[in-house]
């Protein structure tokens, strides 16, 4: 587990994190969720001991990362997959890695194994694609067989292939038992990652739930319906007090629940072709929850998604 209290870091005048208080549960993926500059590498690197908080504290299973007896056997992380001699072969980065913490050189072939790059293992490192990169990194990660793991941005520029593949190993990591710390401005990915959210913006907390709270906290949730007898179910529902938008062939109810829209149907005799939850998109809850703790709004509209909150670069 990882616990973060009153957790702090200031740059001069910039108050990466301010005053972070969370905590990160094994047998799960969390993911860390925050636009560019809100404060997630920073504190990854105060989790890992590489900067010292101003304020507050974080512990992995209630010690500090620096007390810990063999650090690699308790926490793995990926922060920069360029991070490796551009001329050695994966496996002679991995053995490097494993020699210099004491680690034994068998395990640099089940790492290998583990994340698919058994055949290009004797290839430079420095010829890898970022997606090969990724899968090094982790494999690096993987080497003291750690319980907790950070991934600082892991998907940042992959291909779909890619993204699938990191994707599925988290969840897979998380199977086992691990803890799982994902870091993304890439809210949609999230959703599709992360069973837990640790949402900051501006090194502030915003919200520690799960994903799917997060989502119906900030966002509302509606009906759609279709029916060939669509102008009488509006009419039906509409005396019932429920708001009723059109949409093309079908109506978004919203303030009625889902079961009462089906019996009211049935009362009226009215056959339905459709009749299913809408769900708010992760993307929507943020940006209604964050306000502005959003670092960048896109300056034409108020309601626009800040374009940098979505697309894949940094
Ligand atoms: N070593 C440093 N010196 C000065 N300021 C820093 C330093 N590291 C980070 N910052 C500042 O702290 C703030 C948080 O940065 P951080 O990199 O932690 O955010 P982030 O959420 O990881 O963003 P990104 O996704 O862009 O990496 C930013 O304003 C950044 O400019």
């Amino acid at each position: 587990m990882i616990e973060a209290v009153g957790l702090s870091k200031r740059y001069g005048k910039t108050l990466a994190v301010d005053n972070l208080t969370f905590t990160v549960q094994p047998g799960k993926v969390t993911g860390f969720l925050g636009p560019n500059g809100a404060g997630k590498s920073t504190t990854m690197r105060m989790i890992l001991g590489l900067d010292s908080p101003s304020g507050g504290h974080v512990d992995i299973d209630g010690q500090r990362y620096r007390q810990l007896h063999q650090p690699l056997r308790k926490v793995g992380a990926l922060l920069d997959a360029k991070w490796v001699h551009p001329n050695r072969s994966a496996r002679a980065h991995l053995r490097w890695l494993a020699k210099s913490n004491k680690l034994p050189a068998k395990r640099v072939d089940e790492v290998l194994d583990l994340v698919g790059l058994t055949d290009v293992a004797n290839r430079r490192a420095g010829g890898f694609s970022l997606g090969m990169s990724q899968r090094l990194g982790i494999a690096a990660a993987l080497l003291g067989d750690p319980e907790i793991l950070l991934f600082d941005e892991p998907v940042n520029g992959l291909d779909p292939e890619g993204i699938l593949w990191i994707r599925r190993f988290m969840h897979r990591l998380a199977d086992e038992g691990r803890t799982v710390f994902v870091s993304s401005h890439l809210l949609s990915e999230m959703a599709l990652t992360a069973s837990e959210l640790v949402v900051i913006g501006r090194g502030r907390l915003i919200a520690q739930c799960s994903t799917e709270e997060f989502v119906a906290q900030a966002t509302e949730s509606t009906v759609r319906v279709r029916s060939p007898q669509l102008a009488l179910l509006r009419s039906a529902i509409g005396q019932q007090g429920a708001t009723v938008r059109d949409e093309g062939d079908s109506l978004v109810v919203s303030g009625m629940d889902i079961a009462d829209i089906g019996e009211l149907a049935a009362a009226k005799g009215v056959p339905l072709h459709e009749l299913s939850p809408q769900r708010g998109s992760l993307e929507e809850a943020f940006i209604q929850l964050t306000g502005d703790s959003v670092e960048y709004h896109a300056a034409s509209s108020d309601n626009a998604v800040p374009a940098d909150l979505l697309t894949a670069g940094k």
